[in-house]
């Protein structure tokens, strides 16, 4: 393992941890060991994007930061979320996944409404945060749209902005932009950047792109092939703002290199120490 990489980045004293992951292992009841030894905190404001080679258990993992999946060994612990009676963190989650999984039969609106509907409030108190939402992610005039009359990033938007309409702190994006085309996906990758600016949410974005990872991330954790742990965490940080200048600066071609070399090093196609 890379020593120096592998060292947990440091918090700061405005930071208070979001989530703890200390020596979690993950064995599915089919045998498969996903995950062993993976400590990780994640703290308020940053954003991390985590990668690593596929199967790796990068799913498996934000599924247990999210409290959909239990552990083996070790622990999780949400130490600023209120914890409810079944150990599990209360409503400050919320989770994007690759599919934008949207209801045909609902309008953009009855779609961002769900998890406002599950907490049981009225459809004229959402109306307000529901709005808001659509406008964060620039859908404002396609509240009275269906799914069928959006395109693949319009629905992702949808995504998102029913993500953040109950206004979590901590977002965890697993995959979200991998099936769209690369413009799309660059500026869902702004509109995601602006997002977490205004609101000061955390993000944990799963990712297979050096390139996307290095634009979007304050922090890079990236983990060795099975079972899966932390082989390298590191924080970026750039001079520049995030935007089209810096996609083709020396700066950003370096963090896309330093990504790079992480990975080749977890993958195990680069010699220790790189
Ligand atoms: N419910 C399950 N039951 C048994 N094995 C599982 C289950 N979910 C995942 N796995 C296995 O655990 C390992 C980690 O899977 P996971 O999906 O977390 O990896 P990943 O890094 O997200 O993969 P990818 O990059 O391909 O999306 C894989 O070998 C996978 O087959």
């Amino acid at each position: 393992m890379n020593a120096q990489a592998a060292k947990p980045v440091a918090t700061t004293a405005h930071t208070r941890p979001l989530v703890v992951m200390d020596h979690v292992t993950k064995k599915f009841s089919n045998g498969t060991l996903a995950l062993q030894d993976m400590s990780l905190t994640v703290c308020g404001g940053e954003f991390l994007s985590l990668l690593g080679p596929s199967g790796c258990g990068k799913s498996t993992a934000l599924r247990i930061i999210a409290g959909l999946g239990g552990v083996s060994g070790g622990s999780i612990d949400w130490p600023s979320s209120r914890i409810n009676s079944k150990g599990l963190p209360e409503g400050d989650i919320s989770f994007v996944f690759q599919e934008p999984t949207l209801m045909p039969w609902q309008t953009v609106f009855g779609n961002v409404y769900l998890p406002l509907r599950l907490r049981g409030v009225t459809q004229k108190a959402a109306a307000t945060p529901i709005m808001e939402a659509l406008s964060a992610v620039g859908l404002g005039d396609f509240a009275n749209a269906y799914p069928r009359e959006l395109s693949g990033g319009m629905k992702m938007r949808v995504s998102i902005a029913r993500a953040m309409v109950t206004k979590p702190r901590l977002l965890l994006m697993d995959e979200p932009f991998a099936a769209l085309d690369e413009i799309t996906r660059q500026k869902l990758n702004d509109d995601v950047l602006d997002l977490w600016r205004k609101t000061g949410i955390t993000v944990i974005f799963v990712t297979h792109s050096v390139f996307e990872s290095a634009y979007l991330s304050n922090r890079i954790v990236v983990m060795k092939a099975r079972p899966g742990r932390v082989h390298a965490d590191f924080p970026l940080v750039t001079a520049s703002e995030r935007d089209a200048l810096y996609r083709s600066s020396e700066d950003y071609r370096q963090a896309c290199e330093k990504v790079s070399a992480m990975l080749l090093e977890a993958m195990g196609d680069a010699p220790e120490g790189h």
